[in-house]
């Protein structure tokens, strides 16, 4: 068993305004009461639209909660003319312990190569906020054989120009692109396959400290009747959950499963 700490994210996307958000956190906040989890067994972590951020910030901070929350995207500028965008700043104002980088859904809808998301992941660092770098093949690539070639190279791209020292504390989520939102999920050997080779591939490319210490997520149609078997090899630290982390007490029962593997 690594000494990694468990992590489960809950990933909104464009789910919940900022009423929903209170009311789905207030309750998921109960829900891990009941279930007896307090933040010794796992890391849980919600990540609302930007809209929601204040709200739920002001939650977790006025009832003490132990929960962290982040965003979704964070723009690879400083503050200035970028219309529509977030600086890495302004969610470290809110205090915001992590931010999802290179999402599959931004990467395809938004032309977000691996160079805007490595400039996004050093943005975000240098706030000192966790990106939550998500890499991840196509179906294509998959069935050609040529995904872990492609993830391993999504990865190494999107790291470019960071040392090992600069990279300390990232997460990465591994999101096979077919597996999102589809009810198709990636067999444990397939996610523990990836994960294995994306920690060779961090040790090759910036030492065993970095290796052994990233956290490496699943990310795709995780739900609580699956997540312990996908949690089941030593190399996948947690999940990135979508759908099912939309009701807090699901997203509870979620996190209990996993704790539970
Ligand atoms: O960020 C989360 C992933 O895209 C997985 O989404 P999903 O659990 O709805 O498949």
């Amino acid at each position: 068993m690594s000494d990694r700490t468990l992590l489960l994210a809950g990933n909104w996307k464009m789910n919940h305004d900022h009423l929903e958000a209170i009311s789905s956190v207030q309750k998921l906040a109960w829900a891990l009461e009941d279930a007896k989890l307090d933040g010794t067994q796992c890391d849980v972590v919600v990540i609302p639209p930007f809209t929601d951020i204040r709200s739920v910030q002001t939650l977790i901070q006025g009832d003490k909660l132990w929960l962290t929350y982040g965003a979704q995207d964070v723009s690879q500028h400083e503050p200035g003319a970028h219309t529509g965008e977030i600086a890495a700043s302004f969610l470290a104002r809110l205090g915001c312990t992590y931010v999802v980088v290179g999402h599959s859904e931004r990467r395809a809808n938004n032309d977000e190569t691996n160079d805007v998301v490595a400039a996004k992941v050093k943005a975000a660092l240098a706030q000192e906020i966790t990106p939550i770098l998500c890499i991840g093949e196509s179906l294509e690539q998959r069935q050609e054989k040529t995904h872990v070639d492609f993830t391993l190279s999504q990865l190494e791209e999107s790291l470019a120009g960071l040392d090992a020292a600069a990279l300390e504390g990232l997460v990465i989520a591994y999101e096979p692109v077919w597996a999102i939102g589809t009810g198709e999920t990636a067999t444990a050997e397939d996610a523990a396959e990836m994960a294995a080779a994306i920690r060779a591939r961090l040790e090759e490319k910036h030492g065993s400290a970095l290796a052994s210490s990233t956290r490496i997520l699943y990310g795709g149609s995780v739900k609580t009747d699956n997540v312990a078997e996908i949690l089941a090899s030593d190399d996948v630290d947690g999940a990135l959950v979508g759908g099912a982390s939309l009701n807090g007490p699901d997203f509870a029962a979620l996190c209990k499963a996993a704790v539970a593997k």
